[in-house]
């Protein structure tokens, strides 16, 4: 059924702008379409798989009547250009027939991602059996057997050694049992054994598995000193210098760095407005990550000079205030142990093992201090896998497993190449892809089981992409999949957004894994809903106090305000108009904004940003502010992501309760579904490392997405790292995959058109054909 009414507009699929589609889908969602032949209540179709079609609400299918409905439809695909557009939809006008038209012009169909499987790459994991009384026989026994590498790997003799491994290969599996197998088999006390993890999560799932390992208990786990470089050594500085690490002089919060660079800068009297502090703390960290002092640092530009300028001042104000960050636990500890060689000493005795898993992202102060721990013993057992590094901004470098061998001469290499987690569809896709990486160790892939092949669909934007996912979900919850078996991924936080929203709207459970609040609240984003606030409510207070800064009026120029409005008698933004600053030109731009912003009041919220970007000096605000969000995420682009969701508004009041709403929602369904464990992952690739979901959808496999923007832009400045780091993120995403893994491929990205992500390029697109 490819028409619809919409009170008594006539909506025909065949001619709609493909903009249209979720306006409609929503309206078909509230109950505001209904059918052209009975007029009963319709909904649109928007997936994945099949292209949009109108269905009716009561009983899931066409109308009974199809055959009329074709009539209509035959009306419905010839209606003439002569239309005039209301609220959004096209109303015919004068209607002439031209032709039928059995597809959607607009619809591209979803195509199936395939790549060359190599015959040797295909093969059944070899089964090893063993003595009836090892303790791996056990652990067999128990459900946990190994293959041969894998087993060869577990038990290898004492000594450096590095296990090189693809995604899915078994590298978690190998290093819990390892450590069990030293403890039962090799009879290792338990307490001489660290193992170092990513996450501190990590660290619990990894004794979580302990515990179900055969003659394990928790007295034995909670003896193996287990967690992140960062919680290890901090353990061991509050031990040994309590006074100086104490709890509350850490600065735990980005905004708390920010702030202190801040004040280091108009000491310095550089423009604060300007600089993107976020993006120089995030270089500071990466230069003390590589052990690189202030005199060390041989700055690229202009920029990094300043920076630098900032990192002298940054430690000075730390070490006056007693104050320390994450980065000066993991230096503090290095030094610590190089100035108390005794102490250093009992340390190398108390510890004989060292389990180090995502080897591939550690970085210099770690890796030097995992050096002096371990000693003349170099019983370090290192896991990772270097297509999976992807932390190199915060000082992580893959040439710490890559130059292994070098570092270590007696060392010996496993590489485990089998992958367990994947079909053999999914796993030749991903490694198509990261084999473009000019730096990387080429190493097989091997799979055991034949699945179904990646596809690649394309959605007109983010919104029409949140919902195709959302409708295919759905569709699989019906058929038996469980919310857990999902996990929807994004390059970064902003992309999540309409997703976030068509989750929140549906009544599945999902958990968002991020670290920021909701993308209403992002500085940019906050500030121009306020203008959009003050529209219809010129008394809003809070609304006011939030456009000031975009004003180049501090905050403080509120209680002003306030006063102002006791008396003149009149709204807080009608007092914009009173304000004196001592500029007449800054002035005479205040005078004019109450009104015109009451004079928008019509105005669809899409119209009204595009009028106080250009004529209320929002555009020249985001420039002066430069990068104010860091090269990931900029203001400009958050603008363009707010006209995404105004697009879909026909009233700003309408617009801003939504958003009201939304970021309500974004702390209900936080707490909601904290502690939930069958839940929908909504999740930044970076987060989703190391696990692992029956389906995944990677969102906006597009250039400027993935790769990001400023790995492209690294790329024309002849920089390649950037972008081979990108591509080791796709292939993360890729490689989460057990069963099904769908790519996005949006039409247009934040209102521009996009374009299909280059790193899919080594991968052929066939049309995709409906098993069932
Ligand atoms: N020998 C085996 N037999 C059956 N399943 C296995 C075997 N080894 C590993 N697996 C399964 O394969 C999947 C991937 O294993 P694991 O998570 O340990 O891989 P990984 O190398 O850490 O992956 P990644 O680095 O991609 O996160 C898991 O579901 C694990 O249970």
């Amino acid at each position: 059924m490819l028409t619809a009414l919409n009170y008594d507009r006539f909506i025909s699929l065949n001619t709609i702008d493909r903009q249209e589609l979720q306006k409609v889908y929503e309206a078909g969602k509230n109950g505001l379409l209904a059918c052209t032949l009975c007029g009963e209540a319709v909904k649109l179709y928007l997936g994945i798989k099949s292209a949009p079609y109108f269905y009716h609400y009561s009983s899931k299918q066409p109308c009974a009547t199809e055959d009329l409905s074709n009539v209509q439809e035959e009306q419905a695909a010839t209606i003439d250009i002569d239309d005039e557009k209301t609220n959004g939809f096209r109303l015919p006008k004068s209607r002439s027939i031209l032709k039928i038209v059995t597809e959607s012009p607009t619809f591209k169909p979803p195509m199936t991602i395939k790549a060359t499987i190599h015959t040797s790459e295909l093969a059944n994991s070899l089964p090893v059996t063993y003595p009836k009384e090892s303790y791996l026989n056990m652990l067999a026994q128990n459900g946990y057997s190994v293959d041969a590498t894998q087993s060869k790997a577990v038990t290898i003799d004492e000594g450096p050694i590095l296990i090189l491994a693809g995604a899915g290969s078994g590298k978690t599996r190998v290093l819990t049992m390892r450590a069990a197998f030293l403890i039962h088999e090799k009879k290792v006390d338990p307490s001489t054994i660290m193992l170092v993890t990513f996450t501190n999560k990590a660290a619990n799932e990894m004794k979580e598995r302990l515990l179900h390992y055969p003659m394990m208990n928790k007295s034995v786990v909670q003896k193996i000193v287990s967690g992140t470089f960062h919680s290890i050594l901090y353990q061991i500085l509050i031990f040994h210098e309590r006074e100086k690490w104490q709890r509350n002089k850490l600065l735990s919060s980005n905004w708390q760095r920010e702030l202190l660079l801040k004040e280091i800068a108009r000491e310095e009297q550089m423009d604060e407005k300007d600089f993107p502090f976020d993006a120089a703390l995030q270089l500071i960290s990466a230069w003390k990550n590589s052990m690189l002092s202030p005199n060390n640092v041989e700055p690229d530009n202009d920029w990094e000079q300043k920076v630098v300028q900032l990192y002298i001042g940054y430690e000075t104000k730390k070490q006056q205030r007693n104050l320390y960050d994450f980065d000066d636990m993991l230096l503090g500890g290095y030094r610590f142990f190089v100035d108390n060689p005794a102490i250093l000493a009992t340390y190398q005795k108390r510890f004989t093992h060292f389990l180090l898993d995502e080897f591939q992202d550690i970085n210099k102060v770690q890796y030097e201090w995992i050096k002096l721990m371990a000693g003349s013993a170099k019983s370090i057992y290192a896991v990772g896998d270097d297509d999976q590094s992807i932390y190199s901004f915060r000082g992580s470098d893959p040439k710490y497993l890559l130059d292994f061998e070098k570092d270590y001469p007696n060392s010996q290499t496993i590489i485990l190449d089998y992958n367990y987690r994947s079909s053999q569809e999914i796993v030749s896709a991903a490694k198509s892809t990261i084999s473009k990486n000019t730096k990387r160790r080429a190493k097989k892939m091997i799979t055991g089981y034949s699945g179904k092949p990646p596809i690649g669909f394309y959605p007109y934007d983010e919104e029409e992409e949140a919902t195709m996912i959302l409708t295919d979900i759905q569709e699989k919850i019906k058929l038996g999949y469980e919310p857990r078996d999902f996990a929807i991924l994004f390059r970064t936080n902003t992309n999540s957004r309409a997703m976030f929203e068509r989750l929140a709207s549906s009544s599945l459970p999902f958990r968002l894994e991020q670290d920021t609040g909701s993308f209403y609240q992002r500085f940019i984003v906050k500030s121009m809903l306020s203008y959009l606030k003050l529209i219809d409510d010129p008394d809003n207070q809070q609304a006011v106090g939030d456009i000031l800064p975009t004003l180049f009026l501090k905050k403080s120029v509120l209680q002003d305000i306030k006063a102002t409005s006791i008396l003149e008698d009149c709204s807080f933004l009608d007092c914009l108009h009173f304000i004196k600053t001592g500029f007449a030109f800054q002035e005479s731009k205040l005078k004019k904004i109450p009104n015109t912003l009451k004079g928008l009041i019509n105005r669809s919220p899409l119209d009204a940003i595009n009028y106080i970007e250009k004529e209320l000096g929002f555009q020249e605000f985001i420039k002066k502010r430069g990068n104010e969000g860091n090269q990931w995420d900029k203001g400009s682009d958050d603008i363009r992501d707010l006209k995404v969701v105004a697009r879909k508004f026909n009233s700003i009041k309408e617009f801003v309760q939504y958003t009201d709403h939304m970021m309500a929602m974004n702390e209900e369904l936080r707490k909601q579904y904290k502690n939930e464990s069958n839940v929908i992952t909504l999740s930044t690739i970076h987060r989703a490392k190391g696990l692992e979901y029956k389906t995944v959808y990677i969102l906006g496999a597009v250039d400027g997405s993935i790769p990001h923007d400023f790995a492209l832009e690294s790329f024309r400045n002849n920089n390649i790292f950037p972008l081979e780091e990108e591509r080791r993120l796709l292939y993360v995403a890729m490689t989460r995959a057990q069963k099904e893994l769908f790519l996005s491929i949006p039409m247009y990205l934040r209102g521009k058109k996009a374009k299909e992500s280059r790193f899919l390029s080594p991968l052929s697109m066939s049309p995709f054909v409906q098993l069932h």
